[in-house]
């Protein structure tokens, strides 16, 4: 079992993450429960950051919020000096409540409303990531009313396929995302860009897809946007000081997976983006990444209670948990595969194959086929490993099931971040049916 950051097997024989037992965590505050190893969140963060600067290239290091967002997990970011990628007013939101840097701030989006730029305009954040004409006009427009000048990125799509599920893919041409690079669309959109009096174009953005465990795309994607600032520095005299070739380093989820080390997807894109520069002679530019998954995702772990089982003789055990595809919907949306353990009998051999089944009225809500354990049964923890990202930040209530709180741990503390979501929470926002429909 491949054990992530700080999480160990203790004396006890159960699961202990950040010096805490998951196994007292669980009895705290109830399961299921997404636990955070905050150790691990600063050493992937650092490991970004430093290797920016031991290679002494300007940088910014933009957590993707979508990953996982929440005001104590912002915060964190904050503290650990990253700026921040919000795709939504929501998560922009949030990071005005976490009190994060606006000037850090970088607002993605493929389908940003009026109300969300103005937002993003009245707190003043560090950029705009354009994707499409529709936005580049009512940019244009939103700022001249307001006679306010913006900073923006381009999004383009370099035509790379990146070697990912096709859900997550999103550098292809055939992408909803982004001014294609190959067919003029960047460049007519650069053009407008240049000459508003209110939108001054920092540079370029790419992001060729999620869980991508080779260098290639990036390089490929990096060599294809190079070019074309050859060609506008030429033809354009525009020359963009940012580069930012997104996120989607891929994480280890079980043995299928072989990611790198962020040092090492970092080194290459910086290598090759030198490489061009030169040979190209463009100045080097800033360049900017958008981490989400690789910065949290494997410092998550759910914990759940296991409850009813069902024996289908000759043919498989079912064990069900007591949450499912509402807090991890990642199996049944991706086939998403999840390593896992029990918390409470860590130290004990599997004995036998089990399929370990969610609560939701649905027969695809599935955790994990064919997990090894001991004889598992009702009250035992089943620790799921690597739910850091897309877990908690793709939550649902289908069914009416509350979202599970969130706890940090760290150097033997534990800290309740989100709170366990109650039935009136759920129906926060209901009204009653007090009239008949008039007809
Ligand atoms: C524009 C953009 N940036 C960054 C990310 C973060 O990706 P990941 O969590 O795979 O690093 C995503 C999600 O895929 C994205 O769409
Ligand atoms: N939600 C996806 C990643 C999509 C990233 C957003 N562009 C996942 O869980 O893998």
């Amino acid at each position: 079992m491949h054990l992530h950051g700080t999480a160990k097997i203790n004396q006890n024989g159960h699961l202990e993450i950040g010096g805490k037992d998951t196994v007292e965590l669980a009895e705290k505050y109830g399961t299921p429960l997404y636990v955070y190893d905050v150790e691990l969140i600063r050493k992937r963060a650092r490991a970004f950051k430093n290797t920016f600067t031991k290679l002494g290239v300007p940088a910014q290091v933009a957590y993707a919020s979508k990953a996982f967002s929440t005001i104590a997990m912002l915060e964190l970011i904050k503290e650990e000096g990253l700026s921040l990628d919000v795709v939504s007013g929501g998560e922009l939101y949030t990071a005005i409540k976490a009190d994060f840097p606006v000037e850090k701030i970088h607002f993605h989006g493929n389908n940003k409303s009026d109300e969300e730029l103005k937002m993003a305009l009245d707190y003043k954040i560090g950029c705009i990531v354009v994707d499409n004409f529709h936005e580049l006009h009512t940019l244009h427009h939103l700022c001249s009313e307001r006679d306010q000048k913006v900073n923006i990125l381009l999004r383009v799509t370099p035509g790379i396929e990146a070697h990912t599920h096709d859900y997550i893919l999103t550098g292809q041409e055939d992408s909803k995302f982004g001014f294609d690079l190959q067919n003029g669309q960047a460049e007519t959109a650069l053009i407008f860009a240049i000459e508003s009096n209110y939108l001054n174009v920092l540079g370029l953005h790419c992001h060729i897809g999620s869980q991508i465990f080779e260098t290639i795309g990036f390089i490929l994607a990096a060599r294809k946007i190079l070019d074309k600032m050859s060609k506008w520095q030429e033809e354009l005299n525009f020359t963009p000081s940012v580069l930012n070739l997104g996120g989607g380093f891929g994480i280890r989820y079980t043995d299928e997976d072989t990611p790198l080390d962020p040092s090492s997807y970092v080194e290459e894109m910086i290598n090759e983006v030198k490489k061009e520069t030169e040979r190209l002679s463009l100045p080097m530019p800033e360049i900017w990444i958008e981490p989400g998954r690789s910065l949290v995702g494997d410092a998550g772990t759910t914990l759940y209670s296991i409850g009813s089982s069902k024996d289908v003789p000759n043919i498989r055990k079912y064990l069900a948990v007591d949450g499912g595809m509402t807090d991890n919907i990642r199996p049944a949306l991706y086939d998403a595969k999840y390593e896992a353990l029990l918390a409470n009998r860590a130290n004990e051999q599997p004995k036998e194959k089990v399929s370990i089944a969610g609560k939701c009225c649905e027969s695809g809500d599935m955790l994990i086929w064919d997990l090894p354990l001991p004889d598992a049964g009702t009250n035992d923890i089943l620790a799921v490993f690597c739910t850091g990202a897309y877990g908690y930040s793709m939550a649902n209530n289908y069914n009416r099931i509350p979202r599970p709180p969130v706890v940090f741990v760290e150097n033997e503390h534990d800290q309740l971040v989100v709170k366990r979501e109650s039935y009136e929470d759920l129906l926060r926002l209901d009204l009653p049916f007090k009239e008949k429909t008039k007809i």
